[in-house]
């Protein structure tokens, strides 16, 4: 054989190796979940376990945590796991770790609004949010406690005080508005869900949640009424569960799917893949809404680049004017509970 086409078939292998290896090798990406023995937290940690992304499953709770990671360890993936029990193992539990998603805190129940649980679940918060700045401060945080349009603000004002806050780490995690949203456009125009995609923006709760059905893939279209009968539904789609729930609690399933979902994009980011797009609840100067949810592109420091609210109708931007006041309130509500009471 030619010698220069052995050469230069060679050395192209060897390109592509490297290639293959620079977009394949990946970091270890150590996981925790606060809140791991809840409704939501354990199956959460079930589709972590199982995902080859996740090489270190961390599990912290205040009950049942040995029980949980006991269980879990015995599957044949991967992840090493461990469990922790009460604040006194904070440190294990959160010692190197590069995610953190928090399901910690009370859940709704019929009649309640997701304000309603503020008095519980702002204490929680603060509290693992005081733990991550002194044991994991470079994690990227996933924040799921309810009302998420006050607990993300509430976690960001302890980091800052801790002097460990980088806007570009921390998320209320927003993923199952999408979730829902792709489901019932897919239902209600008969498409794979699975390759259906609705952008939803604003924050996490009633009118703040604004699907973006004018952008969605494939494009789709309604009449005026039954587009806001979509939305409304939408919006009120967490109510529905805590309904049909009768007084046990609120989205378990479908909300560890949505949290798996946005813990894996976290992790590929941190494992340098590109376009690794979801819509979260971040710090953001996109509107007046200090915090507002948007499609952001992630990277290995979280927020990558914030993408906007792209074009949006007249339907659209007037859900948005409508939300603003309410997401600063409950913002407000969230700092002030960090920034009076100390
Ligand atoms: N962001 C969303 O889209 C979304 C969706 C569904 C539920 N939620 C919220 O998630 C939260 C959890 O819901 P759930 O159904 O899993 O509730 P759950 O009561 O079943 O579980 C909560 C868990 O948190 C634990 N916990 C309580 N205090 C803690 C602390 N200080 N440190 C660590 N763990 C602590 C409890 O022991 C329990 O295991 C609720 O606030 C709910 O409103 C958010
Ligand atoms: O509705 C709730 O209280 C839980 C959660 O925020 C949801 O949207 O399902």
């Amino acid at each position: 054989m030619n010698v220069f086409l052995l050469r230069s078939s060679a050395s192209a292998e060897v390109v592509n190796h490297v290639r293959r290896l620079s977009t394949t090798s990946t970091k270890n990406v150590k996981v925790a979940v606060c809140g791991a023995s809840g409704g939501i937290g354990q199956p959460l940690a079930l589709l972590l376990k199982q995902s080859p992304l996740v090489t270190k499953l961390s599990l912290y709770d205040i009950v049942h945590t040995p029980g949980v990671a006991a269980d879990l360890s015995h599957i044949d993936s991967p992840a090493v796991t461990s469990g922790h029990n009460g604040p006194e193992n904070l440190k294990d539990a959160l010692s190197g770790m590069d995610v953190v998603i928090i399901p910690a805190g009370v859940p709704r129940k019929p009649g309640m609004t997701r304000d309603d649980l503020f008095n519980t679940n702002a204490s929680i918060v603060r509290d693992l949010a005081e733990a991550c700045a002194k044991y994991c401060p470079k994690a990227l945080i996933g924040i799921i406690s309810n009302p998420v349009n006050s607990t993300v603000p509430i976690a960001s004002e302890v980091l800052k005080k801790a002097g460990t806050y980088d806007k570009r780490r921390i998320f209320g995690v927003t993923t199952l508005d999408v979730v829902r949203s792709n489901a019932f456009i897919a239902e209600a125009k008969k498409l794979d869900p699975r390759k259906v995609n609705v952008p939803v923006i604003g924050g996490h709760a009633g009118i703040t949640i604004i699907p973006v059905i004018s952008q969605a893939t494939p494009s789709v279209s309604f009449e005026k009424n039954q587009l806001e009968a979509l939305t409304l539904r939408i919006q009120d789609a967490g109510t529905e569960v805590v309904k049909a729930k009768a007084g046990s609690g609120s989205a378990t399933l479908s909300m560890a799917y949505a949290g798996a979902r946005f813990a894996f994009s976290l992790c590929k980011a941190i494992n340098g893949e590109s376009n690794v797009v979801e819509c979260a609840y971040i710090a953001s100067d996109i509107t007046e809404s200090p915090y507002f949810a948007t499609p952001i592109k992630l990277g290995k420091d979280g927020v990558a680049d914030n993408l906007g609210l792209g074009k949006l109708s007249s339907y659209e931007q007037d859900l948005v004017q409508a939300a603003i006041p309410e997401l600063q309130k409950s913002i407000k509500k969230g700092e002030d509970f960090v920034n009076k009471s100390s």
